[in-house]
């Protein structure tokens, strides 16, 4: 498997089962994509306007029925709890040429990742289905050890832009840039907010007679 970013603006997403877990994957795709969760029951999370929602029992449904439901879908999600009705949509999506992301059964041909978005960057994380338990675990650790990292992106985008103002060497100026991550300090001055650590970092890296890299 290999990552792709889509863009998923006017792009339908059938979500089967309306669980903890539909509603995850309803969350995940409901600022993008039109979504449409299909199950015999809703959690309270997924009964908001944004998520279409159609009541149905699906296990005695025929293979023209799901064709039907999925007839527009670019990407189909299979989360209910009956893993062999998971597998069927499955068929259904493949065959109606759609992508298939299954929640419990057979792997389809989509994996959804951990994701830690900003302003400026986003991170995917997956272990290809062996412990999806990781991929959170290591979403937490970088939300809670890198919380200005926007800030951080902001600053290193001006540094590398100035800095071929005033340093002719590319190597020096990597070098520079590179040092400024690994400083503990720096990143502790991105909670003043970006104006204040560029300050400084030019004053420690550039102007000042400190130069710790
Ligand atoms: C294959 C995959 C299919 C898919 O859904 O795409 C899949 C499958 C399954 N997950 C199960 C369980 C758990 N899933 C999570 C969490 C997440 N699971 C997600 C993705 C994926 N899960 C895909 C592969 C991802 C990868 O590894 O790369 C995340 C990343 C994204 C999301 O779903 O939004 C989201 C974290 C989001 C976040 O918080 O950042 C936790 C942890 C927790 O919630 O604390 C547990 C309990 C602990 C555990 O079991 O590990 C079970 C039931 C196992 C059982 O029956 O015991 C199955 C079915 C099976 O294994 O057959
Ligand atoms: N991929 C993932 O990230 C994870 C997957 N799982 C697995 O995903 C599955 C769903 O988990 P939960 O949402 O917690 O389960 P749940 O039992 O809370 O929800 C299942 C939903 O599917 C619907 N449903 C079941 N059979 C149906 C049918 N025949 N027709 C119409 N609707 C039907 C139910 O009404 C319910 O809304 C489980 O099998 C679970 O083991 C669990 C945790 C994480």
């Amino acid at each position: 498997m290999i990552p792709l970013m889509i863009d998923l603006a006017a792009r339908h997403v059938v979500i089967f089962g309306g669980g903890a877990v539909g509603a995850r994957k309803a969350a995940f795709f409901s600022g993008e994509a039109r979504v449409t969760v299909i199950s015999r029951s809703f959690l309270p999370a997924l009964l908001r306007p944004g998520i279409e929602r159609i009541e149905a029992e699906c296990a005695g449904m025929d293979e023209a029925g799901l064709n039907h439901l999925i007839r527009d879908a670019f990407l189909v999600v299979a989360a209910t709890s009956d893993p062999g009705l998971n597998d069927r949509i499955g068929r259904a999506a493949r065959s109606a040429g759609a992508l298939f992301n299954n929640a419990d059964g057979e792997a389809g041909d989509v994996l959804i990742p951990s994701v830690i978005r900003g302003e400026r960057y986003l991170v995917a994380l997956s272990t290809g289905g062996a412990s999806p338990a990781v991929p959170r675990f290591l979403r937490e650790h970088l939300e809670e050890r890198f919380p200005h990292l926007d800030t951080m992106i902001g600053v290193q985008a001006r540094l590398r832009e100035d800095l071929k103002e005033c340093i002719g060497s590319q190597e020096e100026r990597q070098r520079i840039l590179r040092a400024v991550l690994r400083d503990p300090e720096a990143w502790a001055w991105l909670s003043s907010g970006e104006e204040g650590a560029y300050q400084r970092i030019w004053e420690r890296y550039i102007s000042g007679k400190d130069t710790p890299y």
